[in-house]
């Protein structure tokens, strides 16, 4: 919470009490006032107007603490959601791996947590709100309801403690319909987001897909809706029965206390006083058994916020900062897989990565290339083997410090709707524009991005305009790799580089320019490199090919030329390619 909620708190409570007591008097100065006009010519003009004045200045009390009320129980709510949504989001970005972002009964967690995170301090305020005020108020109109007939309040006790816990089993209901369609509302956002994605537009309009997926979103929206309106509709219903148990007891109270009123045991005072009290005590109290049905239902969904809060850590995190690299990267029969019952992915992989050379990794489509890479930043721990870093298993190296001496661009890299400079300079925070531009330089950006409309400081996006109200500006594929690299590039001093296709959208010229620049920059250090264009890793110390997971191949472009493999042959294939490309 801020500084400023423990004040809201303070503010809203005060004038929560302040404002219960205000409809109690008015009620009393009201039956004074009846008592008084009641009397006929013997009533005194003062003492009645007296009595109206004070009724108005008591209800004008109630309105106006009941607005300011409103607005502190709002800043409240607010300080308690914003906090609740911190600490969901710092346990979300304390995960080391990606594994719990991949595992759909967890996303389904999170979106209810997410939810709880938003509607639990909703619900618990307002209940602790109606509470708070009811209990004054309703302990001052059952005052007056049992001093003026006992059994009334029986009565009243009676319907209210069975609605109570009612509201409490109906409360279990709803939270299960959220949890039952948790995976629906994410089908739902999924679909909505397709249907106005910028980048799903193209596909969307080119294969008329709008109806396909506005029909899986309205399916999902309409199942959801179901299940929910079904639990709604157990709510109404009992509730409605419950409502008229409650007008049973209200007419034989209301027929009691005209009764006697008619035979002069109440005064019409008396009698005013008995049904503003009965109606303040039964609307009194079923706000609370709302509130409380609402409170229970967020506090089941709140189960959820806690059980992500309180879940294990996906990887433990090591101790040891991790130095910088002297001698290299060692793959020890690294086996690995990305569900426990799913195929191995990499299986017995055996690699170094010497300090200050660089390795290129070949193979085909799914061989297990990107799969190597993600193990060797510890998004993942290998199922058997290990990987080292000089000598020290990955696992028991700080993740962060680890990481920190890395520099990546991946295969499926993300372009951020930021400015040119974040996008680049994020790739080290804090940065200074003069590095900015000189990894934008070196990847070949540089250029581009100064001669944009505002330069670096213009956004890099078309769905959110820029500080004038103006779009901002998009950028090619291949230049948004540049963009990529160039925020890996950030790390000057990185001890690692992991290149994962880094110029498979670049035109052939820049290419060579890319990777004549890469030679430069990785020169000393060490470097992995994944490329399906072979001619660009024919300069890296060492080549492996990695085929299902098994490195089958490994050496020096030369070495592997002349062994004559897999290597060989996809490499003969390609120059070929080109050769027929270039050919008059
Ligand atoms: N997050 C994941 N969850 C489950 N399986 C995955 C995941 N990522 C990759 N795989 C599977 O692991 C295998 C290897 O994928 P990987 O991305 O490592 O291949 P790759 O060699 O990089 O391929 P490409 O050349 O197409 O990029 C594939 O069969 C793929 O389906």
């Amino acid at each position: 919470m801020g500084a400023a909620a423990p004040a809201a708190l303070t503010a809203m409570i005060a004038l929560i009490l302040v404002g219960a007591v205000p409809p109690v008097g008015a009620a009393w100065f009201t039956k004074l006032l009846f008592d008084e006009i009641s009397k006929g010519p013997a009533a005194d003009p003062r003492a009645a107007l007296g009595y109206a004045v004070a009724v108005t200045v008591l209800l004008t009390l109630v309105t106006i603490t009941s607005r300011l009320a409103g607005y502190f129980t709002a800043a409240v709510q607010n300080a308690i959601a914003i906090a609740a949504g911190v600490q969901l989001y710092h346990r979300i970005n304390t995960f080391l791996g990606l594994g719990p972002f991949e595992q759909p009964a967890f996303r389904d967690r999170l979106a209810l947590a997410q939810q709880a995170a938003d509607q639990a301090p909703y619900a618990v305020v307002m209940f602790a709100v109606q509470l708070a005020q009811n209990i004054i108020t309703l302990g001052g109109f059952s005052w007056i309801l049992v001093s003026v007939w006992p059994p009334a309040g029986l009565l009243l006790l009676a319907v209210a403690v069975p609605e109570l816990l009612l509201q409490l089993r109906l409360s279990r209901r709803s939270a299960q319909a959220a949890e039952n369609s948790a995976g629906l509302f994410r089908a739902r956002f999924l679909f909505q987001s397709l249907l106005t994605d910028l980048r799903a537009a193209r596909e969307v309009r080119l294969y008329r897909l709008s109806t396909f997926f506005h029909d899986r979103l309205t399916g999902a929206m309409r199942t959801a809706g179901r299940i929910e309106l079904h639990a709604h509709r157990h709510v109404a219903i009992v509730q409605a029965v419950w409502a008229l148990a409650a007008a049973v007891v209200t007419l034989t109270v209301t027929a009691i206390a005209v009764n006697a009123a008619l035979h002069g045991t109440l005064s019409l005072g008396d009698l005013t006083v008995l049904l503003a009290a009965l109606a303040s005590l039964q609307s009194g109290l079923s706000a609370i058994a709302g509130q409380l049905g609402e409170v229970g239902t967020a506090m089941r969904l709140f189960r959820h916020y806690v059980a992500v809060l309180s879940s294990p850590a996906d990887l433990a995190d090591g101790l040891v900062p991790a130095s910088p690299l002297h001698t290299g990267i060692r793959f020890d029969d690294v086996w690995f897989r990305y569900d426990a019952d799913g195929p191995w992915v990499l299986q017995g992989v055996n690699l170094v990565i010497p300090a200050g050379q660089a390795v290129g990794i070949v193979g085909l489509n799914g061989a297990g290339k990107s799969t190597l890479v993600k193990l060797l930043c510890r998004f993942y721990d290998p199922d058997r083997g290990r990987i080292t870093w000089d000598g020290v298993d990955l696992r028991e190296l700080q993740a962060a410090t680890l990481r920190e001496r890395m520099g990546a661009v991946f295969q499926d890299f993300m372009c951020y709707d930021l400015t040119a400079q974040e996008n680049v300079g994020i790739g080290r925070l804090p940065h200074t524009p003069a590095q900015v531009a000189h990894a934008a330089a070196q990847a070949e950006i540089h250029d581009r991005l100064r001669t944009l409309p505002h330069g670096y400081a213009t956004l890099l996006s078309r769905t959110f305009a820029d500080e004038d109200g103006q779009a901002g500006v998009t950028l090619s594929g291949g230049q948004w790799q540049r963009v990529a690299l160039a925020r890996s590039l950030m790390r000057a001093d990185a001890d690692l580089l992991i290149l994962d296709e880094p110029s498979s959208g670049l035109d052939a010229a820049a290419e060579a320019r890319v990777h004549a620049s890469l030679a430069r920059i990785r020169h000393g250090r060490t470097g992995l490199l994944i490329s399906h264009r072979l001619a660009t890793l024919r300069d890296a110390q060492q080549i492996v090919v990695l085929d299902a997971g098994r490195v089958t191949e490994s050496g020096t472009h030369d070495a592997l030329m002349a062994t004559d493999g897999a290597y060989a042959r996809l490499f003969r294939l390609q120059a070929g390619g080109y050769q027929l490309a270039v050919a008059p």
